[in-house]
């Protein structure tokens, strides 16, 4: 398409733009929407390399902000056509309290959607998580799923409880008149476990690997499967759903999708190697030396532990019985909603994402944990 000041002329703002996802979202968005004439990056914390993308032919504009305050809120939210709502606090480690996760999570979220209606923007998407369906507290399989499959989707842990009533309020928020009278359109998208350039825990387990003389030890059946998800598609699928969140409202408006590509279906650790195992790291099978019942008891002293240190330190290892729990349950998501109401089709290759993955793990090589 050409690039005329007419063709420009869309303000999206991206809420957590600075975040592993939201980068993706911001480059992507810059990437694939001609439309683009202004783009707000909002975050509490913002990245060094928004400044290179200042010189491009979109008018990028970097907001330090914090979407528990409604007024910061309100400010970057005014006059965009767009909002996509990536901000969280992604902790299912004990870092954060409880209270501060649903004050980021759903406080936040309220903001958005408030902001939203008293200044006129239409379109909001969410980006929800697999966490509102499951693993539940039961540890019920959820096996080549799709978005109506029934499952008994019940939390404790505050991470996916504040996702699903964030979800919640997104979508019954669909329809809402905003400022000026035109209706709200929402929906929101349920990625599965992301992996890809940025992602944190990749990174923590390749250090851990090395500092382990280049193995890591199996904790989880291999038979556990779980759906994963590049990043760069979960970036696309978000951009595809704003362009066509206003041409398709009556179908897609008040939706949730799950974000799926070609990926393949493997155990948590299975699917790490495929690109740890490239970059020099072996996965060495124990699961004769260490028992479920050894690890669930690793798990409770790890929580326990954290909760007698925490007048102290931070102590917040990547097990404890909720993350056992969660890499311990078969999620897996079968679904073709994404082509049927918007024609999402992956943007990456399983072998693109796979090579891109492996580079960005063997450039994270020497740097530092
Ligand atoms: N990583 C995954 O596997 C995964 C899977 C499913 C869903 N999600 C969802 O995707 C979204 C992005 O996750 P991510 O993995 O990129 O996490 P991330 O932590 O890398 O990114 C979140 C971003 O939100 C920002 N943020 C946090 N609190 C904020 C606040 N109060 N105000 C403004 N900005 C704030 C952070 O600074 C960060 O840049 C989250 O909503 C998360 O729930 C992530
Ligand atoms: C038993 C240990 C050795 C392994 C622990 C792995 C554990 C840290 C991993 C396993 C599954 C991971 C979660 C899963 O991929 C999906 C999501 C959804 C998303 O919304 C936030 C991240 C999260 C919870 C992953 C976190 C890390 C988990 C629990």
């Amino acid at each position: 398409m050409a690039d005329s000041a007419e063709t420009r002329k869309l303000v999206y703002l991206v809420t957590g733009g600075c975040g592993f996802l939201g980068e993706h979202v911001v480059r992507m968005l810059l990437q694939r929407e001609p439309r683009l004439y202004e783009l707000r990056v909002f975050d509490l914390h913002l990245g060094p390399w928004l400044e290179e993308l200042k010189t491009g032919p979109v008018q990028v504009t970097a907001i330090q902000g914090d979407v528990t305050q409604a007024h910061e809120v309100a400010a970057a939210v005014a006059g965009a056509h767009v909002v996509i709502h990536t901000a969280g606090l992604v902790d299912v480690f004990g870092r954060a309290s409880p209270e501060t996760i649903y004050e980021v999570n759903v406080q936040g979220t309220k903001n958005v959607i408030e902001a939203c209606v008293q200044t006129g923007t239409r379109f909001l998407v969410y980006t929800s998580s697999m966490e509102v369906v499951g693993p539940n507290i039961k540890g019920h399989p959820f096996y080549r799923g799709n978005e109506d499959t029934p499952y008994e989707a019940i939390h404790r842990h505050p991470y996916p409880c504040s996702k699903a009533q964030a979800e919640r309020l997104v979508l019954e928020a669909n329809g809402r008149k905003v400022h000026g009278g035109l209706s709200l359109v929402t929906c929101a998208l349920r990625p599965t476990g992301i992996y890809g350039e940025g992602h944190q825990i990749m990174r923590d387990f390749y250090h851990q690997g090395l500092r382990l003389g280049g193995r890591l030890f199996r904790a989880i059946p291999a038979s556990v499967e779980h759906s994963r998800v590049y990043v760069g598609n979960v970036a696309w699928m978000h951009v595809l759903v704003a362009q066509e969140l206003e041409q398709r409202a009556a179908l897609m408006g008040g939706q949730v999708y799950f974000c799926y590509d070609e990926s393949p279906y493997k155990s948590y650790e299975d699917f790490n190697m495929e690109f740890l195992g490239p970059c020099g790291l072996r996965l060495v099978d124990t699961r004769l030396l260490v028992p479920y019942w050894l690890l669930m008891l690793l798990a409770t002293l790890n929580a326990l532990l954290q909760w007698l240190l925490r007048p102290l330190l931070l102590y917040a290892p990547l097990l404890n019985p909720y993350t056992l729990a969660v890499a311990n349950t078969t999620f897996t998501v079968s679904t073709d909603k994404a082509q049927r109401h918007f024609g999402y089709k992956p943007l990456f290759s399983w072998e693109d994402s796979r090579t891109r993955t492996i580079r960005w793990v063997q450039a994270v090589e020497g740097s530092a944990p």
